[in-house]
């Protein structure tokens, strides 16, 4: 593994594997459910059969944060759902601001399940004069001119970008400029950013080739089971199956 494979695996800090980060919110979600329904304790195959992964991953997953569960018993869920949630950052508030307020700025803007896990919405920003001054879901839509001012202002401290290709990478220097270090940009660009800044990229399109790929494949594709040529998968196959697979 090289230095930067290295630091970008233990960018989580204290060892956490990516890998396992990314499944956390899986099994936080199923524990969500379980405590919705009043169960108090879970088996290891209990958890790992309603985050859909094998209960020996699981179980070395929640490995990482000092939770090993009691034999016979299994995980206290009121319990793991603090340390998995504390693990995540989600025991405090985060501050996010939308950028790009047309079709999915306007629809995040009015997704209800950012508060509920801690995510705190504290203004949406768009260029266009005529959206300048809307009201979407309980906010008033400001001028990207008061991109700086609102950062400062509230402590944000994500930056959701929904703007067209051209203008991301430019709100993205402003943002990280004005101190921002996680950004999760929708708009079809690689962001440059510095070191120390975090970009979570969201591509449907890509989500849905990788889909496509793996319907060829159970459906026999061009050439039965046999793997694919690389250059046949689609851009992000190979890092989604090492994602699903790690
Ligand atoms: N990631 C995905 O899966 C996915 C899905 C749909 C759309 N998209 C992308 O998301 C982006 C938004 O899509 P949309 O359908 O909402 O587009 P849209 O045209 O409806 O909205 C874009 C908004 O950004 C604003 N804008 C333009 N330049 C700006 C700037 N410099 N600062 C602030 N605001 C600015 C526009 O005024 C507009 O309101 C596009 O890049 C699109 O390709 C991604």
């Amino acid at each position: 593994m090289t230095p930067r494979q290295n630091r970008h695996r233990d960018r989580a800090g204290r060892g956490i594997p990516e890998a396992t980060v990314a499944r956390l919110p899986v099994y936080l979600r199923a524990l969500t459910g379980l405590q919705e329904r009043d169960v108090s304790t879970v088996s290891s195959e209990e958890l790992a059969a309603a985050a859909g992964v094998n209960s020996a991953k699981l179980r070395k997953d929640l490995s990482h944060l000092g939770s090993y569960g009691t034999r016979g018993v299994g995980y206290e869920v009121e319990y793991l759902v603090y340390q998995i949630s504390r693990e995540l950052g989600l025991t405090q508030d985060w501050v996010v601001a939308i950028i790009g307020v047309g079709n999915l700025g306007r629809a995040l803007a009015g997704y209800g399940g950012f508060a509920s896990r801690g995510f705190r919405v504290a203004g949406l920003l768009d260029a266009d004069e005529s959206i300048v001054g809307q009201e979407i879901s309980g906010m008033t839509v400001e001028h990207i001119d008061g991109l700086e001012d609102m950062i400062a202002g509230h402590g944000v401290s994500i930056a959701v970008i929904a703007t067209p290709a051209g203008a991301a990478q430019g709100v993205c220097d402003r943002v990280v400029a004005a101190g921002v270090t996680s950004v999760l940009n929708f708009a079809p660009v690689v962001l440059s950013v510095p070191d120390g800044v975090d970009v979570r990229k969201v591509d449907l399109s890509i989500e849905l080739q990788i889909l496509a790929f793996h319907e060829q494949r159970k459906a026999g594709g061009p050439d039965g089971f046999a793997p694919l040529p690389p250059g046949d998968a689609p851009p992000g196959a190979a890092q989604y199956v090492e994602r699903v697979e790690a």
